[in-house]
């Protein structure tokens, strides 16, 4: 919230509201959103099909979660880098990059806890 801005803060259903809506907008916005839904989906199916025992499932959906919100993280620090510098200026440069390149290596991990994790599921 905006100091000032409001006599009191939102309540807790508003400020759900505002990041429902702050996730629709990155679906609707970011392609990069959308290829994680449809990775995480993958999985899932995967999963169900395979039939991960509890720890497996817990291991892939936080795996999911952490992806996907490091991504939301990464647009919503787009938002603000475009904000502040809409002109070229190596500081906004180095900020998106090393913001993508935290997505990056979160990617790179999570792709090999998947595979572990699902070829420990189908060798059982
Ligand atoms: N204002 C700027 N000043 C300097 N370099 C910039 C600026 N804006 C973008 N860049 C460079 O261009 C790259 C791509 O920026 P852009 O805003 O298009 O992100 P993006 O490719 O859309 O990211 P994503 O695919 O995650 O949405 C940045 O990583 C950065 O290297």
């Amino acid at each position: 919230m905006i100091p000032g801005k409001h006599p009191s803060h939102p309540t807790f259903k508003r400020s759900f509201l505002f990041a429902i809506q702050g996730f629709r907008t990155a679906v609707r916005q970011e392609r990069n959103i959308k290829v994680m839904l449809v990775g995480g989906c993958l999985a899932i199916t995967l999963g169900l099909a395979i039939g991960l025992d509890a720890v497996s499932w817990a291991i892939i959906l936080l795996c999911c979660g952490v992806v996907i919100s490091a991504e939301l993280l990464n647009t919503s620090i787009e938002a603000v880098v475009d904000l502040v510098s809409p002109e070229f200026h190596p500081l906004a440069g180095k900020a998106k990059d090393i913001s993508a390149a935290a997505v990056w290596v979160l990617c790179v991990l999570v792709a090999v806890v998947g595979i572990i994790v699902f070829a420990n599921a189908i060798v059982r």
